[in-house]
């Protein structure tokens, strides 16, 4: 469920539009975060990362694309300093032939746990019609 008045994924004119989306699970928790046996809160970009790009692939799924499907992409990174992480993992989805990509670093994402966010447009495989 998204944590507002918005769709997670809307399709118009043949695209399909993905709103931000981070590593959240059904359940409400996080993907890439654990809390070790001092309480101490461990934010992993390569597990967060993977989690974005696979829950960005159901959204598109549940509309009849794929990950194939995308031409643009616009990820949120916390901290440039995980884009390393995040570029590595980026590479097992994605080759040169993928979608175009731009990363910028955000202050904030809406919630302390998240690292990455992602937003996405595809093209439906079908152009739209049916
Ligand atoms: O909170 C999430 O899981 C994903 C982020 C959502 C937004 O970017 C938003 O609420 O606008």
């Amino acid at each position: 469920m998204p944590r507002g008045a918005f769709p997670h994924v809307k399709v118009a004119g043949g695209f399909v539009f993905v709103s931000g989306t981070s590593s959240r699970r059904a359940d409400n928790s996080f993907a890439g975060v654990s809390v070790d046996g001092f309480g101490t809160t461990n934010l992993d970009i390569r597990l967060q990362t993977r989690a974005v790009i696979e829950n960005v692939r159901d959204l598109l799924r549940s509309v009849g694309a794929d990950l194939t499907d995308l031409v643009q992409v616009t990820s949120y990174l916390v901290n440039m300093n995980d884009f390393g992480g995040y570029n590595e993992v980026w590479a097992e989805f994605f080759d040169a032939s993928g979608p175009t990509r731009t990363t910028v670093a955000v202050h904030q994402l809406p919630h302390p746990h998240l690292l990455i966010e992602i937003q996405a447009v595809a093209l439906l495989p079908s152009g739209g019609q049916s």
